[in-house]
């Protein structure tokens, strides 16, 4: 720890730049789900069979392992609900794991007691996504980043004071506004005290939780930047949580995306802006708005709902939203019958057609050809309940909406259990080492495709 009469920043960090700080294996985290009239049943109509019983937790990240190096920054990547903040704040240990290690400077965070922590804390810190709310309306800036110095016993009152004003000097603020309240700040000269605040104690990982998301474009740039220069003299690494892709961008070395508690893809920002091999990361990447005034609105936009994490699908849990969805192999499929019953599964699954007779839906999604051999059967059986179910409705001018339902209903979990849940994405977990194209380091992507 330098003193305060040193120049701050280069603390007595022990690692070189490059090497491996922080190593995240098989992280797990998860809560009890709420309790209340339908405690353990669980409804959701993307999986087969759509009700499930007995589960009563919410499985927020699942088996995660991860390597951060010294001084570089980790993007993180994901939905809003996809477990971001929870993965960040157990790595700090804000939050117990349910399962796995996390071990920072080859130390297991996830064994130490509450003082060993404790103690740990100078050297990980943590900043949030709402200035406004992290930072106490009631005390003056000064005294709020002396704060963690005095929690960890550092300097006497004069040191403190003097490395509260170095600080807000680097982080780009005036050391005369000292005794300034934090209502007299803007939200990006807030988020910059609480910058100042996570490096008082000279830490060597900062985990920042969406830190830019609640400023204006304008502002994320310039904090982005102060941030990445702060990086490169104190010799800090972030893990830097976003959903936005296009903060991701500008600030990560290496990027990992994640979905539903799992993470899908790892690689070097370039390598997984330009050459992405996880369908959800190409969705993602896709569903950046368009800046060309030809185009309208967003394309690529995923298709249905994220799944729920109290009930995820097994083996890839994008597999329900994939579009990318493999073959079983016991169907001697090929790619174009393969594409059609694909197409045709989600379409009745999500009722995204009119009723209509089986001659149209063969050839609305077949080209008037079912697949040949077990799996044009089954095609054949499930055009049949989704037909017959037309003629049910239109017979029963009682409004018997039951016979309606009932049709597609066992069309679609004809089709799921036939076709999706047999697919390797539903029975293996992927995880796949790929070699990077554009980068040095290793591509990883949890998809079959690349099996
Ligand atoms: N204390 C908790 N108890 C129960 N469920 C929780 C708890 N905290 C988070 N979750 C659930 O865990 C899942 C992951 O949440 P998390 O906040 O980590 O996601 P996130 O990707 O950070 O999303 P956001 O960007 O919206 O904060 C969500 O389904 C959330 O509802």
């Amino acid at each position: 720890m330098s003193r305060p009469d040193e120049p701050i920043g280069f603390g007595d960090t022990d690692l070189e730049h490059g090497e491996t700080v922080l190593e995240v294996d098989g992280l797990t985290k998860h809560f009890a789900a709420d309790s209340g009239l339908f405690a353990g049943v669980n409804f959701d109509p993307d999986r087969f069979p759509p009700v499930s019983f007995g589960v009563d937790r919410v499985e927020a990240v699942d088996d995660v392992s991860l390597e951060i190096e010294m001084g570089e920054t980790l993007g993180l990547v994901g939905e809003s609900g996809c477990g971001k903040s929870t993965l960040g704040r157990t790595i700090l240990r804000l939050i117990d794991p349910t399962d796995g290690t996390i071990r920072f400077k080859g130390e297991d965070l996830s064994e130490m007691s509450d003082e060993q922590l404790r103690r740990k804390r100078s050297e990980i810190q943590m900043i949030f996504q709402d200035p406004q709310s992290s930072l106490d309306p009631r005390m003056k800036i000064g005294q709020i980043i002396e704060e963690p110095m005095r929690a960890h016993g550092m300097f006497d009152d004069e040191g403190r004071e003097a490395r509260a004003k170095e600080l807000l000097e680097k982080v780009g603020l005036d050391p005369r506004h000292y005794n300034r309240h934090p209502h007299a700040f803007s939200g990006g000269q807030r988020q910059r005290i609480n910058l100042a605040r996570a490096l008082s104690v000279d830490p060597d990982f900062v985990v920042c939780d969406e830190p830019v998301s609640a400023l204006d474009v304008s502002i994320q740039a310039q904090v982005m930047n102060t941030m990445e220069e702060l990086q490169e003299e104190f010799g800090l690494t972030y893990l830097f949580i976003a959903h936005d892709l296009s903060v991701i961008r500008y600030i990560s070395d290496r990027v990992a995306v994640m979905y539903l508690g799992h993470i899908v893809e790892v690689a070097e920002k370039e390598e997984l802006f330009e050459n992405p091999k996880h369908p959800y990361t190409k969705a993602l990447l896709e569903s950046i708005p368009v800046p060309d005034p030809r185009e309208s609105g967003v394309r690529g936009v995923l298709e249905g709902e994220v799944p729920s994490p109290q009930n995820p699908p097994s083996g890839c849990r994008f597999r329900t939203r994939c579009p990318q969805l493999i073959a079983p192999d016991e169907y001697d499929l090929t790619d174009e019958e393969w594409a059609h019953t694909r197409a045709f599964m989600r379409a009745v699954k999500r009722r995204t057609f009119e009723p209509m007779p089986a001659t149209e839906i063969r050839r609305e999604f077949f080209g008037g050809d079912l697949p040949r051999g077990e799996a044009g059967e089954i095609v054949a059986d499930a055009v049949e309940l989704v037909a017959s179910d037309r003629e049910g409705g239109n017979s029963s001018e009682a409004g018997d909406t039951d016979a309606d339902r009932d049709g597609w209903t066992d069309a679609a979990d004809l089709l799921l259990e036939s076709f999706a849940e047999r697919s390797i994405c539903a029975r293996e977990r992927p995880a796949y080492d790929l070699e990077s194209e554009l980068g040095t380091e290793t591509h990883f992507a949890a998809c079959h495709l690349h099996r």
